[in-house]
């Protein structure tokens, strides 16, 4: 949802509503900028822009300057002289068409612990009840968008940072987006979880032993992993490290594992009992 903590923050005395209506930044203080941009006020002719005062200056930021109008550009990693563009259609008159609010449901664990069969479960379950989901996951965004990257570890974390992205995105269309991934590293994960505005990121954690993901070794992979014949098979050679503090924790255990439903059906709880699931 948009609300005034998530709207850009005038960072050096323009009014909020300007920057609305003429350019978004995310000004943290001082011209800091989220994700280390840097912001750049930048003088530009721009007559089509907003009609200048009665006194015929354009004044942004507490200055006047004549016949010219003050642009907020910004510096975004390597894009250079970019200029956020809001839309009068945003996040809350979407949420307000579906009847929902807009979130990540972020779901984390090992492979072989049941990621893909919870996301579809929940996915159903949420649909069933006429909401709009989206799963992404990760087995199939690394056939697509992510095909470019392995599974060493600076390539998973620009799979998660991609796939945190996107997901934003989602959410900001006004859909639960169900993300998938093993996302093995906090730090990634925690990078996915400061994307989106508190409490919108909902971190499940499918707390399944290694020995009973490697029982179900669906794809025979943990198999090839203790066979040396894959290299940093997380679990086996590479690391996964469990989250400290996450929304959900689902149990399983060997004999003791919910039901893929009733999985789903601790998500939709939380989903419904937080607010999510009506606008
Ligand atoms: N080295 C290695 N380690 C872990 N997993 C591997 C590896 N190589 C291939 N696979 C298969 O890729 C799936 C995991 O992809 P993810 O994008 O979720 O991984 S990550 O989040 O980037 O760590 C994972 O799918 P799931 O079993 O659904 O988790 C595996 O099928
Ligand atoms: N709650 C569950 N109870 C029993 N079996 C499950 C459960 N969840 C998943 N499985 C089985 O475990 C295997 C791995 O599930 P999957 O969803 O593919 O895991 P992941 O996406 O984490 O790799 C599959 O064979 C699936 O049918």
């Amino acid at each position: 949802m948009l609300t005034n903590k998530s709207l850009p923050q005038p960072c050096s005395g323009a009014s909020a509503d300007t920057l609305r209506r003429r350019a978004s930044v995310n000004c943290l203080a001082g011209g800091e900028r989220r994700g280390g941009g840097k912001l750049v006020v930048r003088m530009v002719s721009r007559p089509e822009a907003s009609p200048a005062p009665a006194d015929g200056k354009n004044v942004l930021n507490g200055s006047a300057v004549s016949g010219i109008n003050k642009l907020l550009t910004s510096t975004v990693g390597k894009s250079t002289n970019i200029l956020w563009h809001d839309c009068p259609i945003g996040q809350p008159e979407r949420q307000k068409l579906l009847n929902q609010k807009g979130c990540v449901v972020w779901i984390t664990g090992l492979s072989g612990s049941g990621k893909s069969t919870l996301a579809c479960a929940l996915s159903r379950e949420l649909h069933s009840r006429g909401h709009l989901t989206y799963v992404l996951d990760g087995d199939n965004v690394r056939h697509g968008l992510n095909k470019d990257l392995s599974f060493k570890a600076e390539d998973r974390a620009e799979n998660i940072r991609r796939v945190g992205e996107v997901a934003k995105l989602f959410a900001d269309a006004g859909l639960i987006c169900i993300t998938s991934l093993i996302s093995p590293y906090r730090s990634d994960r925690s990078a996915c979880r400061e994307l989106l505005p508190n409490p919108s990121f909902i971190e499940v954690f499918l707390n399944v032993p290694l020995a009973l993901c490697e029982a179900r070794d669906p794809k025979g992979l943990y198999k090839l992993a203790r066979a040396g014949k894959i290299k940093g098979f997380t679990g086996i050679d590479d690391p996964y490290e469990p989250p400290s503090d996450c929304e959900i924790v689902i149990q399983c255990k060997v004999g003791e594992c919910p039901s893929p439903k009733s999985m789903a059906d601790q998500v939709v709880s939380y989903l419904e009992a937080n607010g999510f699931l009506q606008n």
